[in-house]
């Protein structure tokens, strides 16, 4: 996992931070020892020695324990910063469909997960010194009374065993708290997407204050209490024992054991020395009962931390592995949407080929799967049934080669403002420029270095711009989920009569989603789709076109 890697990865600086936490820890019993002897003895060595052997002690823990948390500090900043880049990079690679309906969880896992998580490693070198200076210490007071520390001991070990049983009962309720606070993690998203209804809509905005958002805050709240409360008590009883055990042993000592003040003094103090490594040791308890929780978060949600990243950078260019493609089938494509209980699939079953530099319209009602269609044409879904080939191959046989055959706009498209050609080079502002142009953006948008220079635009322009990434990708397939829906009257019709057929006579393959019947006929095929089957494929008679515009 993640954290052994991590632990493999900087042994040295931890092993570092371990030896002089360790020394530190030598430091603390050398002068626990000193002030014994000068409590027991009093000033019997002169007055400047023990003045001068205590601040020298003193000089050495500060400094052996200020180089260790130096030391620590770097660690922790390291481990922060490559549990970011690795979870980021795995939810890049995360297939589509695992995270499609969760958006929400990217946030939860880079923000809770990490914080949470982080603290596991840092742990190690400070479980390992109070680990240490516990056992100094215990050695130490055998060296008083092998008797008491026997008695100290087997309430220790209770108090340990009684921690370990609640450990195993915490587990379960921090699990629940961590799928809890997913869920406002989710709702925290309504609130930056959901703003401008919100900003219009009161009624909206109280109902999703307290019939939504509130309620799982309280519920997180709850169960935030109640394990926090659990591991708390736990502190709590594990210090009350050991300072209980403390005091019963002084009784005891006088009472029933007849030790001399001298032996009872010096044990004294030892443990309540030894009170400081035991504290750490049950409060590290919690961080690690919280970092495993998340942990096991991340497993659950397909981020398994284990096995190394794949940092290899992507190929410089599009894979040419399929450059003479001709055809792509599907063949008996079933798909359905996890947690539909519908008893037919949503899409399927599907059997359709797709020529290369074919112009196909998909058409039909709303709902009736053309844009799942697209997604699993593209690769984004994987078919529960059936299968989707390229020229004969399984395309999952090499998914990224198929992919790069791609580019297009889907119905929720994201924009970025770099960009880049298919081998993820800026393209040159000249070209950008003239596409800005052609797409009637020259005005709006300015572009330095391949980034444009703003995205805040209508919708239909923001869909321009997401035309002009496809057209700077240049791939074979370009695929449009109603792009033109947005568009006015004009520039839709630039659209159907001007751009795609310049596309197709490119020798590109032209895949969009339309609700335009007036251009139907201006495709080669229009399939149409009802309750997520082919009802019709049908080639419509060629027309003359009014004209072409090669961008
Ligand atoms: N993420 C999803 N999770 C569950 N069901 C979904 C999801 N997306 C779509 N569906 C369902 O799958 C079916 C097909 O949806 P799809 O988006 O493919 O239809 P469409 O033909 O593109 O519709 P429209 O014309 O309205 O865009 C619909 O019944 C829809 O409710």
């Amino acid at each position: 996992m993640i954290l052994q890697r991590f632990l493999r990865q900087h042994y040295r600086p931890l092993a570092g931070a371990a030896l002089l936490s360790c020394a530190s820890a030598g430091c603390t019993v050398a002068l626990l020892s000193h002030i014994n002897r000068l409590a027991s003895q009093g000033l019997h060595g002169g007055i400047a020695h023990p003045l001068l052997a205590g601040i020298g002690w003193l000089l050495a823990l500060l400094m052996t324990n200020a180089l260790s948390q130096v030391l620590l500090a770097q660690l922790g900043g390291g481990l922060v910063a490559q549990l970011r880049t690795e979870l980021s990079r795995r939810f890049i690679d995360l297939e589509y469909e695992k995270l499609a309906d969760q958006k929400h969880t990217v946030f939860g896992s880079l923000i809770d997960d990490v914080a949470n998580i982080a603290p596991l490693a840092l742990v190690a070198p400070l479980l390992a010194y109070n680990l240490l200076l516990a056992v100094l210490y215990a050695g130490y007071l055998a060296t008083v009374s092998p008797m008491l520390l026997g008695m100290l001991g087997g309430f220790l070990a209770a108090s340990l065993a009684a921690s370990l049983l609640l450990a195993r009962v915490m587990r379960g309720k921090l699990d629940e708290l961590r799928r809890a606070n997913e869920k406002v993690f989710e709702y925290f998203r309504f609130i930056s997407d959901g703003k401008k209804e919100m900003t219009l809509n009161e009624a909206r905005a109280t109902h999703f204050t307290h019939a939504l958002m509130n309620p799982a805050i309280q519920r997180a709240r709850s169960l935030m209490v109640r394990a926090h409360a659990g591991l708390g008590l736990n502190e709590a009883w594990s210090m009350t024992v050991l300072y209980g055990s403390i005091f019963l042993i002084v009784y005891l000592g006088y009472a029933a054991l007849g030790l001399t003040q001298d032996t009872i003094i010096r044990f004294v103090i030892g443990a309540v020395f030894l009170g400081g490594p035991v504290g750490f040791l049950v409060s590290a308890g919690r961080q690690v009962a919280v970092g495993a929780a998340s942990l096991r978060h991340l497993e659950r949600v397909g981020l398994d931390p284990g096995g190394a990243v794949d940092d290899a950078p992507s190929p410089a260019h599009g894979s040419r592995a399929l450059d003479d493609w001709r055809e792509i089938r599907l063949e008996g494509v079933c798909y359905r949407y996890p947690g539909s209980t519908a008893a037919r699939p949503t899409v399927g079953p599907i059997d359709l080929a797709f020529e290369r530099g074919e112009m196909v319209f998909i058409v039909g009602g709303n709902g009736s799967g053309k844009s799942t269609l697209l997604l699993l044409l593209s690769s984004l879904l994987t078919p529960e049934q059936g299968c989707v080939s390229i020229d004969g191959m399984a395309v999952n046989s090499d998914l990224r080669a198929y992919r790069d055959r791609f580019t297009g706009v889907f119905g929720d498209f994201f924009l970025f403002p770099h960009v880049l050609d298919a081998a993820g080079r800026p393209l040159s502002d000249a070209r950008i420029e003239q596409l800005l142009d052609v797409l009637d953006l020259g005005e709006q948008v300015q572009t330095h270095d391949g980034e444009l220079s703003r995205l805040a635009l209508s919708t239909g322009q923001r869909k321009r711009v997401a035309l002009l990434q496809c057209y700077a990708e240049d791939r074979d397939i370009f695929f449009f989920d109603e792009w033109a829906a947005d568009q006015d009257v004009h520039f839709r019709d630039y659209f159907y009569r001007s751009l795609l057929p310049a596309l197709k006579a490119a020798g590109k393959t032209v895949i969009a989603i339309s609700h335009d019947d007036r251009y139907f006929h201006l495709a080669d095929r229009v399939i149409a789709l009802d309750l997520g089957q082919v009802v019709s494929d049908t080639r419509p008679a060629p027309v003359p076109l009014r004209s072409r515009t090669a961008i």
